[in-house]
C-alpha cells in the first residue's frame, strides 16, 4: 500500500528468499482477486485437500495448469470432481517473470506453468512443509491478497528453527529460490479483518506460481 505511515523495506529473509512489500498495487490486486473468484468456480474449482493421514487442510485451494494433490501433480482433479484442471493463463506467466526479475534482477529461463491458489478463512493455517513436488529448481513466486498473515520461513534442513516470521500483507510479493527453494515454510496464523477495505475480500488468498518441470 502506498499510504502506509512507515514504508516497509524489501528484505532478503534467507539466501534467495526475497520479500517485496506492496508489490501489487490496488488495481492489480482487484484484478487478481476477480480472476481467483472465476478460477474458484466448478468444475475443477475450490476444494478441500485431504492428506494421506486423513487430516483435512484448513485452507481451500484451486490449481491452474497442473493439479496438486498430496504428493504429486496431475492433469485432472484426481482427488476431487475428476475434471480437467483449468489452463494456466499466459498473463500469470508474465507476472511470474516480472516477479522474479523484481526479486533477483533477472528473469527465470524456464516458463511458469502452475498456479496454486489457497484461500484462508478465519482460523485457517498451513503447517511447515517444503514445496518439493515440482521437478524444477525455478523459484516459487508467492503473491498475497486480503488479510495479513504470519509467514514462517525456515531452512531446508529441518522443519524446526531457525526460522524468520514475516508479515505478508495484501499486495506483497515473496520469492524463494536458489538455496532457499526447498526451505520449510508455513502460515501459523492470519490476521482476520486486516484486508484493505477497498479490496472487498474477507479472508486471505495466496497465489504461488511455479515451474512444474513436467512434460507439457
Ligand atoms: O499461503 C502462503 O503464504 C504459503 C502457501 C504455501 O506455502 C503453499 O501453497 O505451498
Ligand atoms: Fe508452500
Amino acid at each position: 500500500m502506498t499510504d502506509e505511515l512507515f514504508p516497509r523495506p524489501r528484505a532478503e529473509i534467507a539466501p534467495g528468499a526475497v520479500h517485496v512489500p506492496g508489490w501489487l498495487g490496488p488495481d492489480e490486486q482487484r484484478r487478481l482477486l476477480a480472476d481467483c473468484r472465476a478460477w474458484a468456480r466448478p468444475p475443477a474449482g475450490l476444494r478441500t485437500v485431504t492428506m494421506p493421514n486423513g487430516g483435512r487442510m484448513s485452507v481451500r485451494s484451486v490449481c491452474l495448469g497442473w493439479h496438486w494433490y498430496p504428493y504429486g501433480y496431475a492433469r485432472t482433479v484426481v482427488d476431487g470432481d475428476g475434471a480437467p484442471v483449468k489452463p494456466f493463463p499466459a498473463p500469470l506467466g508474465d507476472l511470474a517473470r516480472r516477479a522474479v526479475t523484481e526479486a533477483y534482477g533477472e528473469p527465470c529461463a524456464e516458463p511458469y506453468d502452475i498456479a496454486l491458489v489457497n484461500f484462508y478463512g478465519e482460523g485457517a493455517a498451513m503447517g511447515m512443509h517444503r514445496d518439493a513436488d515440482e521437478r524444477s529448481a525455478a523459484p516459487v513466486v508467492s503473491l498475497s491478497l486480503g488479510d495479513a498473515c504470519v509467514f514462517r520461513f525456515g531452512n531446508p534442513g529441518t522443519r524446526t528453527r531457525p526460522w524468520t516470521d514475516v508479515e505478508l500483507r495484501s499486495g506483497d510479493l515473496f520469492v524463494f529460490g536458489g538455496p532457499s527453494r526447498l526451505a520449510y515454510h508455513g502460515v501459523p496464523r492470519t490476521r482476520p479483518g486486516t484486508a484493505p477495505p477497498a479490496l472487498g475480500l474477507t479472508g486471505r488468498l495466496n497465489i504461488t506460481l511455479r515451474v512444474s518441470g513436467l512434460p507439457g
